[in-house]
């Protein structure tokens, strides 16, 4: 028997050794790739509703294309996407550009971890659901969630639900002089109906809103109300700890029926933590303040109420007449107090 002979073509070559494939920096162009609003993220997969407000709209799953790397996608993203867009039965696309964000509504674990988690892009405003009563309300909750919507760029509202329990007046003089426009609701007796929804809706119209509360304050009764068809599971509170079940699962937006404005109801997200959010970012929501701050308070100044030579407080002090002078106090004690939300933990 003859020794067969070792040859070349016995050696296993391979010519990249880190890899199967020749590595390129060149990214695909993608030219075919059609626009897409991100309306649900469930573990790696997303409900995008592809060329949204078109005739050819259609709801399609998607998974992220490796080349966006760990870029996190978040509800409410715009972005760019190939592959089957039938949204058939099984069928799957692939994200491959994520469009530039108008606004990012993000938080922090707690106050101490620095660690970022976005919540919800593209949304022009925070609806802040909390109960008159039934759960008691929370006013640094209020806060803190006010300053993640300044910080944001999106601007905050305040609804009021279970006013047939207990009195709005003190929360709504609270919250007016910093901007946050407010909106009560309740719920008769026996009756199905939400009182108070139509002024709700008119501060929807045309816009994106990201609705967020406490367990138990009737924030899935409102979006049901809302969109009728979104069928989010309204929970019972608990009597003794007055918290509600978590009947709700993961962020969703939600089309409202005349197609004037999306509502992004977000059940896992119950508090703020802040440490992303610089003291500026925080004084630019107001104005009036940061004008006057800029110009005048010292450098590195916190504007805190303990700051020396805070700029605010001379200000305040040069207030015309008594009237503005009461008023510009609010203003930065209102802006002082957020501060402090910032600054502290979510307390009862
Ligand atoms: N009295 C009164 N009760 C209300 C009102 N709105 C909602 N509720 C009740 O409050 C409870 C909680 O309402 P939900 O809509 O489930 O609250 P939720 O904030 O969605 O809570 P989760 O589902 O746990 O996230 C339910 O028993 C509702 O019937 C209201 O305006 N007045």
């Amino acid at each position: 028997m003859t020794r067969r002979r070792y040859d070349e073509s016995d050696v296993r070559s391979r010519p990249n050794p880190r890899g199967s494939r020749p590595r390129t920096k060149q990214r695909p162009e993608h030219a075919e790739a059609q626009p897409a609003l991100i309306t649900q993220v469930d573990r790696g997969r997303y409900t995008l509703l592809v060329l949204p407000e078109t005739p050819q709209e259609q709801v399609v799953v998607a998974m992220k294309a490796r080349e966006l790397g760990r870029e996190r996608l978040v509800c409410g993203d715009r972005v760019e996407v190939v592959g089957d867009t039938t949204g058939r039965p099984g069928s799957l696309a692939r994200i491959v550009r994520l469009t530039e964000r108008r606004t990012l509504l993000r938080r922090t674990a707690d106050d101490t971890d620095p660690v970022e988690r976005v919540i919800v892009a593209n949304a022009d405003q925070l609806v802040i659901v909390t109960a008159l009563a039934d759960p008691e309300p929370r006013t640094r909750m209020i806060d803190r969630c006010v300053v993640a919507a300044y910080d944001a760029g999106m601007s905050a509202l305040l609804c009021l639900t279970k006013a047939d329990l207990a009195d709005p007046a003190e929360l709504v003089a609270m919250y007016q002089p910093i901007g946050v426009e407010v909106v009560v609701t309740s719920r008769t007796e026996g009756a199905g109906a939400v009182l108070g929804l139509d002024e709700v809706r008119s501060h929807l119209v045309g816009r994106t809103s990201v609705l967020v509360g406490h367990s138990g304050v009737g924030k899935s009764t409102l979006v049901n109300a809302l969109v009728p068809r979104a069928d989010r599971a309204t929970g019972v509170v608990n009597l003794v700890t007055g918290r509600g079940r978590h009947t709700s699962s993961s962020a969703v937006a939600l089309r409202l029926p005349a197609h004037d404005g999306w509502v992004i109801d977000t059940p896992g997200v119950r508090s703020f933590g802040l440490a992303h959010v610089q003291v500026d970012s925080l004084l630019a929501a107001f104005g009036d303040l940061a004008e006057v701050a800029t110009r005048e308070c010292p450098r590195g100044c916190t504007h805190a109420a303990d700051a020396p030579d805070c700029a605010l407080d001379a200000w305040v002090l040069q207030g015309e007449d008594p009237t503005t002078t009461a008023a510009r106090e609010a203003r930065v004690d209102s802006m002082r107090r957020l501060l402090t939300a910032r600054n502290g933990a979510d307390t009862p």
